[in-house]
């Protein structure tokens, strides 16, 4: 762990199950290789997991099994280690590449900017080699224009152990967000491939099939169709990620799937047991699978392992832990432009409320950020989406690092002048439909401006319990006094229930609220003290520019591209970073 994380807490743990093929999955660590230096919890770093996959490594040669590692993309963007620098990612790849993980592919975020794009063609493709897996995306040569494969279509490779024979494939969804230096083809057009129908009749014991892909989307279960009608018996396993959640289910009594979370938070296990080898495949033969959600902290890779604080960490993982400590030093990211008086929430508390992240953002934040003297007399409307709000803020320090962790984007305010308040006021309703925006020829999904976890979570999940209070913020255990000291101490956290049952959670926790927010938010600014204004300016972040010129069109105002300029200098994260600076105590 890095110095100063949070010291993990004790609590009752679910074992692993071993099978004779099993894996470690990581999917949206987005940047935090240094793990949650604030949450207990999550305090693990990434060279703490090169120390465990080791360990587990060592484990499966020691009893002839196999151990495979996967990852299913959105590794950057979303904590300082990779967005502070200049260029960002100046650190990630070589700290990431430390990790030997045998398939790996690409997520939207690796995607949306095309320098980020360069970026893992350039770097990370060709750190991985032989195991980075690109099924349905294409990259495009910036000097010869050329269109070719971000990486191979598909590995077929030999377990060490047990020499089984393995076909894998490395998905996106269907994204179409990305800059245009890559194309995504839809799952629904790959899969009718020449290649891809010949990879799925390849002689093989297990179909692996990884992707940035929830693993209850559409995608997945095309990607299961194909696969299933040529090979009736064979075991197909999936690795999912993308909506942020633990989940996992099974598409048939011979699939599994797994998505293991965000923001390396969890660490993925998955295990197959029974007659593996197609030459033992039988209708009557079946499989067992087993997944649990290991929560990155210490004293649980020490549980999981076998090992102590003396014996668990490698010369390896101390190397890469020491390599991390030194980027965040080097980016100075423990630097505080202010201290948060209290905790504020993006799903743990109710919207609108006092602990709510986005009310701040809409009383306090969002009026003075888009104070613009030249239009000094015009009210008006600010839209922000959701979705570019990535994570809590805890009560203390407010470091450059909780900057990008919060706001990690390069998006800016934009605006269209005075739009007529019988239209402009309207916006807000149409983007926070539940459904899409739809205009002739073209279909918008409006959940795709909230963040992921709301993706699939449609209704609050309220527990009878009181909400966390500021001093439970790092996930600290609960007081024996508290009321309901009559259970056993638990620390608060993941209590997944998935399609398989409710015990996939390594650690037994208390659970906590989930309040469903909308796509947007809203704030009014320079407001007439009585009536309504006759036209307002409409300023909102640039990324959602197609949403709200479509949401305009259909209420009757016709507003292009051509009609929009930027509102106030700067990206909205160094306007945020801005206003703590100026409002919030510099020191706690
Ligand atoms: N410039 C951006 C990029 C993305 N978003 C939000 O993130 C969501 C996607 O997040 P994943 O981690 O699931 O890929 C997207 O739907 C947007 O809400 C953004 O706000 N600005």
């Amino acid at each position: 762990a890095q110095p100063g994380a949070a010291k993990p807490v004790p609590g009752p743990m679910r074992d692993l199950v071993w099978g004779k093929l099993n894996f470690l999955h990581t999917t949206d660590t987005h940047g935090w290789h240094a793990g949650h230096l604030q949450e207990s919890q999550f305090s693990a770093d990434w060279g703490d997991y090169v120390s465990f996959a080791h360990h587990m490594r060592a484990r499966a040669d020691e009893n002839g099994v196999d151990l495979l590692l996967v990852d299913t993309g959105d590794r950057v963007e979303g904590n300082g280690l990779y967005d502070a620098s200049s260029p960002k990612g100046k650190y990630y790849y070589d700290v990431y590449r430390e990790q030997h993980v045998d398939v790996i592919c690409t997520g939207n975020h690796e995607l949306y900017v095309a320098s980020t794009a360069d970026g893992e063609h350039l770097r990370t493709v060709p750190n991985f080699k032989e195991n980075y897996v690109a099924s349905n995306l294409d990259y495009i040569d910036p000097k010869s224009g050329e269109r070719m494969p971000m990486a191979q279509r598909y590995r077929k490779f030999q377990t060490k152990n047990q020499k089984l024979d393995v076909v894998a494939f490395g998905f996106l969804f269907d994204f179409t967000g990305n800059a245009n230096n890559t194309i995504v083809q839809p799952v629904r057009d790959t899969v009718k491939e020449q290649w891809f129908q010949d990879a799925i009749q390849e002689e093989t014991d297990v179909f692996v099939v990884i992707g940035h892909v929830g693993v209850q989307m559409p995608e997945f279960k095309a990607i299961f169709r194909a696969i299933r009608k040529q090979n009736p018996l064979t075991p197909i396993l999936f690795f999912g990620g993308h909506v942020h959640i633990r989940d996992a289910t099974s598409y048939d009594s011979r699939s599994f799937a797994v998505a293991s979370g965000r923001y390396f938070e969890t660490i993925g296990w998955m295990s197959v047991d029974g007659a593996l080898e197609r030459s033992a495949l039988s209708k009557h033969a079946g499989f067992s699978f087993h997944r649990r959600y290991i929560d990155n902290n210490l004293l649980g890779l020490h549980h999981h392992s076998g090992l102590d604080a003396a014996t668990f960490p490698t010369a390896h993982g101390r190397n890469v832990s020491a390599m991390i400590a030194a980027a965040r030093k080097e980016l100075d990211l423990d630097y505080a432009f202010g201290c948060a008086p209290k905790t504020l929430w993006m799903s743990r508390a109710p919207y609108p409320g006092h602990d709510s992240i986005y009310s701040w953002l809409e009383r306090e934040v969002l009026p003075d950020v888009t104070a613009n003297p030249t239009r000094a007399g015009m009210p008006r409307l600010v839209l922000l989406n959701t979705g570019g709000i990535r994570f809590d803020i805890f009560k203390g320090h407010f470091t450059r690092d909780t900057t990008y962790i919060v706001s990690p984007f390069l998006s800016r305010m934009t605006h269209i002048p005075g739009v007529p308040y019988r239209i402009a006021r309207k916006v807000i309703k149409l983007l926070n439909n539940a459904g899409k925006i739809m205009e002739e020829g073209q279909v918008m999904d409006n959940r795709f401006m909230a963040s992921p976890e709301q993706l699939v979570i449609h209704e609050s999940v309220v527990y009878d319990v009181p909400l966390a209070t500021d001093d439970d913020a790092g996930q600290k255990p609960l007081a024996a006094e508290d009321w309901w000291d009559v259970r056993p101490r638990l620390t608060e956290g993941y209590t997944t229930r998935d399609d398989i049952g409710d015990d996939g959670d390594d650690t037994v926790h208390t659970p906590v609220n989930f309040y469903v927010t909308p796509n947007c938010i809203q704030a009014e600014a320079d407001f007439p003290a009585d009536g309504e204004p006759e036209a307002v300016d409409l300023v909102f972040l640039d990324f959602i520019t197609p949403w709200v010129l479509m949401a305009l069109r259909l209420l009757g105002g016709e507003y292009t591209e051509k009609d929009l300029a930027l509102y106030v200098e700067g990206t909205f994260t160094e306007l945020m970073a801005g206003w703590i600076e100026k409002n919030w105590p510099k020191h706690c």
